[in-house]
């Protein structure tokens, strides 16, 4: 194995082989405990149709009822926020069907992203690319999310795991943003295989990943904007061996996203030094 490799299989905590059983179990307890330690009231989470947030929405709210369940009081709510009309509208609902949350909103994100764009042109600003636009939009999300959860004493839950970790794919303070991650140190097969476990239906758990963040390019897969496939990224999460060439684009894209995954650098850290 690579030098860096095994550093990050540790940095991140990935197992190379995993019981799905087990592991839901592990992250529904995590979020249980998570609760009792800090009496938060629940847990707040947007819905895309994705892998991610249906797995994570899922354990979350299976984690709240079993909260109940003991005499205890807890609740999940689950949010569509699409931006403007969602190209994959109907995978995000049969998302909302399967996490089954105790309460449900759909809140359109369009105007909120639409008021930035005319206080930087009143500005005379000139118009964001459509690329940090779509920063703006992870941003507004997250706003969004805090909005509920503030008003009800709640926890805003992220979907990153050790695959999107790994590549920093994902927007700085927008989807990274959030109080606890249930799918931490999981690559993406892995979150697959605990979907599959929970008897999700194949159209959420085999569908094709994408941030869906740009204008000009609805529905763009990850693996083309990122130019690698997450079996690639997955294999060398498990410690694999993978083309050469790959593992150099996941460790430059590892190095060069730390910033990311720490709390904002000051002058006495090293770790931006090096
Ligand atoms: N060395 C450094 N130290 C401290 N801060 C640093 C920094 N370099 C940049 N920054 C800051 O970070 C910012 C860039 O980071 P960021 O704003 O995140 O932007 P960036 O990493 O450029 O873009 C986000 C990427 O994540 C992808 N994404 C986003 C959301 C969801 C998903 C998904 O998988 O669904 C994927 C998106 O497609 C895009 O490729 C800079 O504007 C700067 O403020
Ligand atoms: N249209 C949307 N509606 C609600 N939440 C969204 C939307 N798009 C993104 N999000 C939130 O941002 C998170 C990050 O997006 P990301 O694409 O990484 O995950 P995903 O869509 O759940 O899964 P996948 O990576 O397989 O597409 C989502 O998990 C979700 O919580
Ligand atoms: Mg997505």
């Amino acid at each position: 194995m690579r030098e860096l490799q095994a550093k990050i299989i540790e940095e991140l905590g990935v197992r190379p082989e995993i019981d799905a059983a087990e592991e839901i179990r592990r992250r529904i307890d995590f979020l249980k405990d998570y609760l009792a330690a800090t009496g938060a009231k629940g847990f707040v989470l947007g819905i895309s149709g994705g892998i991610d947030s249906t797995l994570a929405g899922r354990l979350a709210q299976l984690a709240v009822e079993e909260v109940r369940e003991a005499g205890g009081n807890a609740r999940f709510v689950a949010a569509r926020l699409p931006h403007g009309k969602q190209r994959d509208a109907a995978d995000a609902q049969a998302a909302m069907d399967f996490v089954a949350a105790d309460e449900q909103f759909e809140i359109n994100i369009e105007k909120p992203v639409a008021a930035f764009d005319e206080a930087l042109a009143d500005a005379g600003h000139k118009a964001l690319s459509d690329f940090n636009r779509g920063n703006v939009k992870a941003r507004a999300r997250m706003i969004m999310q805090y909005a509920l959860a503030g008003d009800r004493g709640m926890l805003v839950l992220g979907t990153d795991h050790a695959a999107e970790s790994v590549t920093g794919f994902f927007t700085k303070f927008g989807d990274g943003g959030a109080d606890l991650l249930p799918l931490a140190g999981l690559n993406k097969r892995q979150n697959q295989a605990l979907l599959r476990e929970l008897r999700a239906p194949q159209q959420l758990w085999a569908k094709e990943p994408t941030a869906d963040l740009l204008d000009g390019q609805p529905l763009r897969a990850d693996e083309d904007e990122l130019g690698l496939t997450y079996p690639q990224i997955d294999d060398y999460l498990e410690g694999r061996e993978i083309d050469p060439a790959a593992a150099e684009a996941i460790e430059r894209r590892f190095t060069g996203s730390r910033h990311k995954r720490t709390v904002p650098a000051t002058y006495w850290d090293k770790w931006w030094r090096s």
